[in-house]
Order: structure tokens, then C-alpha cells, then sequence
């Protein structure tokens, strides 16, 4: 490491130590050319190779057991298959490809074969591409790509990570994570601060960084050459909160929480939220090939609504798209895909599956108990505000609202609010939209403060809407876990916030110490404020 010291935006609290473990970049597929000297060599190459990588496998599927053995055990199997070896080898003799291309070209048959048969066949593609592409580096003398098996505690270093590996990853020996690019609110901060890895995004240099071991700073964004030595602490100090929302005027204000698995659910309820303002539940299939049937959703919402029987809960129907593709959603690529088909826009197409999804919430909602409430992602208008509000009801679930999460949205805030019970302000995606700034994208990461005025003044107009009508306006985008910037909020008309299990106590301690005149007062200083360090500034003068 050229410099002993990096700096990237700290997303997940907490501070750890430890060897550094590279997540490989995909591979992408390997050049046909040059053509091998002597190709019946070069076809010998591949079964050596595949009985290393179907070792490997095996070796772990020995540490293992339960479903993480069988599936290793399978792709084992699948890594030795003569079927796919044999392709390849004769691909190398009969078209003299390069044994790893030949590798790659014979995978892709059995990938559209499965495909093309649907349901459980269609699921073990993933499985033959993890092994093509173990196969592959294992051809090319290189990492294979992807979040490695670790062997003890480490700090993972990757380029990004997608939500879906990010999902998978065990707090047990993921010390802390560390990413090239990405942004603070993008799903694998959102992911990294529920499982309590401390995580810092944007960190520019950490790739080509040669330390062998890091200390990171999930607080300060702070990435530092270290011993090697084995340690983690989580800093932040105890907070006491009683778990009720309510300013010290007598205001209330519900403390909820932000889930998307059973597990969110349990630690957001042992938090003290007073139920959950966002239940993602494109979380629940991140990896689903199909569309999971009615049952199988239904069983899913139920563990995750378990904890909050006789409370508050809005299941937000799914956001497939941009950075949370669901194959069996969004199967096509797209040029802009968070300007795409994306949340709700995908039930334009495929109005069957908002259907069996509603159904399958209503009959969650009667097995655990829970008040529930649905929401729609990313709605523009009034008029499909509407259109979902009238399916919500039509499957006999009694309030539906929607998210305030494209600009367009927040300036019809007062037509939205005449069609449904309630809103919801997405912060994280009304300011990605709102600026013109990918989530994902460490390079902007600061236009996507949530502090930024412009924000600040689109929030305003929602929440005067909200008034308006006399209608709940909560935020459920990362800007209700800061709990300075969650008073501003309440002084700007939102009525509930939602976060994160570990922001819970603290934004419930804050408000719990201040009042609706001094929550207004801020928020007209953050309002005026020419740039977000001095809206920041200007709440703390008024709230500290
Ligand atoms: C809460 C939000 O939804 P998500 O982070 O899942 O896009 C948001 O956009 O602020
Ligand atoms: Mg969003």
C-alpha cells in the first residue's frame, strides 16, 4: 500500500482488524484465440483441472452440514460431470478453442438447456455457472471469482459486491468489508449495516492496495495498513430508550424498523421497534430462479411478520430492478436499469404476479397476527398510485400507500395522498433521482447526502401535502437512522420513521429529547441552508 492510510464513506458502524481476504472480479468469457498448438494437449488440460475444482468442493462440503453440504456435495458432482467435460473436450480437438473457452462455450448449452426446462431445472443454471466459472479460472491459473470460502476471520475486500452475495455473507468471520465503489445507501450498505459488519463504500485505492491486513473504520470511512492482529469492536456506546416514539412535548412519533428476513424481524422487535415501516420482501428471493408460489411466499412473509403480531407492519411489494434483479422479473437486460422497468412498473406487464403476491400477504397477514399494510415501490403518478391502491384493496388488504421515491412523485404528493391511506419517502432513491446519482457509484456519493437542502425541500412539500390531507407521511430511506436528521423530518410533517435495527434507540433517544417547536425550527434552518454540511450545521445549533 503506496499510502498507509485510505478514506471511503463509512456505511456500517464499528470498528475491525484483520487479514485481508480479494473478492475476485467475474471473469466474463474467455477469447476464443489463440488457437492451441497441439489441441489434443490442450483437451488433456480439462479433466485435471475439474477433478481440483470438484476437491475443492468436496473438502468443503466435509466442514459443512445440512442444505450447504448437499448443495455443495451437487455442484462437486457437476464440476466432474463426463457430459460437460466431454463437450469441452471436444470443442479444443474439433474447433481448436483454448480448453478454458471451450469450457465456457460447453456450459452455456447445458445453462440454456436447464433454462429453457423452468422451475427446479432452471435453478441449477446457477449452479453450472458457478462451476464453469471455477472451472475457468481454474484453467487460467487465476482467482476464482466471487466471495471466497474463508477459512477464519477476515476483512473482505471487493470492487462491489451484489446484494445477493452481500445477503450471504456471516458476521461470524466477515470481521468488516471494504468496497472500490459503491455508495452509502446502495442494498450492500443497507445489507452490511443489518447484519453489523462494519463497512466502508467508495474506498478508492483498496484495490490496488498490497496490504496483507486492514483495520477499517465503519464510523470515520477510515482504512488503515495494520498488524494483522485479530479484532473487532463494535464502538457505538449504549444508548437508553424505552421504546416508545414520543417527542418530550407529548408528540408521537412510531420508531419502526426496516426488515427483510426473519432474522431483520427478530432484531428489529428485540430493538424496541414499535413495528416495521418497510419490509423489503425482494430480499426473501434474491436468489429465486422462479417465481416463488403463493405457499412458498406466504411462508416467508408469516417468518418474517411473526415478531410483530398486533402491530403496525407495511410489506412493500417487490422492487425487482436496478441493483435487486430478480431473474424470473427481470429477465432482459437494460441500458439504464434504475430508470427502467423497476418496482411497481413491473406489475404494469405482469399484473399476475402483483396479484398472487397481494394474496399471498393477505394470508400472512391472518396467520401471524401482524396490522398489516402494503406499499408500492417506485410510483410516479397519481394515476398508478391508484392502480395499485384499488388491487391492494381488491385482495382484501384494508390500507395501502405508496413510496415517494422519484421526484415526480413528491411534487404530486397532494393528488397521491387523495388515492391512498398513506406515503412513504424513500430517501435513499428520491435523492439518487432527485440528483441524478447512482446509489452504486462511489463517485457521487456526495450528491446522495441526504442533507442536501434540495432534498430537504422536495421532503417538505410531501410532508406538507400530508397535513394537507390528514394522512400519515413516514421515510423509510436511510435518512430517518440519522438521528439528528430525523428531528428535521419531523419538523418537516413526516409522521413515522423507519431504520435499520442498531438506529433504533438512538433516533428514539433523540426525539424523545426534543420538541415539535425545536423539530421545526430546524428544519427551517436545514431548509435555507446553501449546501448540506451547513443544513447539518444548522439542526445542530437548534437541536444540541
Ligand atoms: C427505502 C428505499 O427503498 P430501497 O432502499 O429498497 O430502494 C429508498 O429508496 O429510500
Ligand atoms: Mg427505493
Amino acid at each position: 500500500m503506496s499510502s498507509t492510510r485510505l478514506s471511503g464513506v463509512g456505511v456500517s458502524s464499528g470498528r475491525a482488524s484483520g487479514p485481508v481476504v480479494r473478492v475476485a472480479e467475474p471473469l466474463g468469457e474467455p477469447p476464443a484465440t489463440p488457437a492451441p498448438a497441439d489441441p489434443p494437449a490442450e483437451a488433456a488440460r480439462i479433466r485435471p483441472a475439474a477433478e481440483v475444482v470438484a476437491e475443492r468442493l468436496r473438502q468443503r462440503a466435509a466442514a459443512v452440514s445440512g442444505d450447504a453440504k448437499a448443495v455443495l456435495e451437487t455442484t462437486a458432482a457437476m464440476a466432474a460431470d463426463p457430459a460437460l467435460l466431454g463437450q469441452a473436450e471436444k470443442l479444443v480437438t474439433d474447433e481448436s478453442l483454448p480448453a478454458a473457452r471451450a469450457v465456457h462455450q460447453a456450459a452455456a448449452g447445458f445453462i440454456a438447456a436447464l433454462e429453457a426446462a423452468g422451475g427446479y431445472m432452471a435453478e441449477r443454471a446457477g449452479d453450472v455457472r458457478d462451476v464453469r466459472d471455477r472451472l475457468v479460472a481454474e484453467l487460467l491459473g487465476v482467482p476464482a471469482p466471487g466471495v471466497p470460502d474463508l477459512t477464519g476471520p477476515s476483512v473482505l475486500v471487493a470492487r462491489d459486491l451484489a446484494p445477493a452475495d452481500t445477503a450471504g455473507l456471516d458476521p461470524a468471520t466477515v470481521l468488516a468489508l471494504v468496497t472500490e465503489e459503491g455508495g452509502p445507501t446502495s442494498h450492500t450498505a443497507i445489507l452490511a449495516r443489518s447484519l453489523g459488519i462494519p463497512a466502508v463504500v467508495a474506498c478508492r485505492g483498496v484495490l490496488a492496495a498490497e496490504a496483507d491486513a486492514l483495520l477499517v473504520d465503519g464510523d470515520t470511512g477510515v482504512v488503515e495498513v495494520s498488524d494483522g492482529t485479530v479484532r473487532a469492536a463494535h464502538v457505538a456506546g449504549k444508548v437508553e430508550w424505552n421504546g416508545v416514539g414520543v417527542l418530550r412535548d407529548g408528540l408521537r412519533v412510531k420508531v419502526l424498523g426496516n426488515v427483510g428476513s426473519p432474522a431483520d424481524a427478530v432484531a428489529a422487535a428485540a430493538g424496541g421497534a414499535e413495528g416495521v415501516g418497510l419490509f423489503r420482501t425482494e430480499f426473501c428471493f434474491l436468489s429465486a430462479a422462479d417465481e416463488p408460489s403463493v405457499d412458498e411466499q406466504r411462508a416467508a412473509y408469516a417468518a418474517v411478520l411473526a415478531p410483530f403480531a398486533g402491530k403496525p407492519v407495511v410489506v412493500r411489494t417487490l422492487d425487482a430492478g436496478a441493483d435487486k434483479p430478480l431473474p424470473f422479473l427481470n429477465p432482459d437486460p437494460e441500458p439504464n436499469p434504475a430508470l427502467g422497468v423497476r418496482g411497481l412498473r413491473v406489475a404494469f406487464d405482469r399484473p399476475d404476479v402483483l396479484e398472487r403476491q397481494l394474496q399471498a400477504i393477505a394470508l400472512a397477514a391472518a396467520d401471524s397476527g401482524a396490522e398489516v399494510s402494503v406499499m408500492a415501490p417506485m410510483v410516479a403518478t397519481a394515476a398508478e398510485a391508484a392502480w395499485f391502491a384499488e388491487r391492494a384493496r381488491a385482495a382484501g388488504i384494508a390500507r395501502a400507500g405508496v413510496m415517494v421515491e422519484i421526484p415526480a412523485a413528491a411534487l404530486a404528493a397532494r393528488e397521491i395522498l387523495e388515492v391512498v391511506d398513506f406515503v412513504s419517502i424513500g430517501t435513499n432513491d428520491l435523492a439518487q433521482y432527485t440528483f441524478a446519482a447512482d446509489r452504486q457509484v462511489g463517485a457521487v456519493a456526495a450528491l446522495n447526502d441526504p442533507w442536501q437542502p434540495a432534498l430537504l425541500r422536495l421532503i417538505a412539500q410531501v410532508g406538507e401535502a400530508g397535513t394537507a390531507a390528514g394522512k400519515p407521511v413516514g421515510v423509510c430511506g436511510e435518512a430517518a437512522a440519522d438521528p439528528l436528521l430525523a428531528c428535521v423530518l419531523i419538523g418537516l410533517g413526516v409522521t413515522s420513521l423507519s431504520m435499520n435495527h442498531t438506529a433504533l434507540a438512538g433516533v428514539g433517544a433523540k426525539l424523545a429529547a426534543t420538541s415539535f417547536d425545536l423539530c421545526q425550527l430546524a428544519a427551517r434552518g436545514a431548509l435555507a441552508a446553501p449546501d448540506p454540511a451547513s443544513a447539518k450545521l444548522a439542526a445542530r445549533a437548534v437541536l444540541n
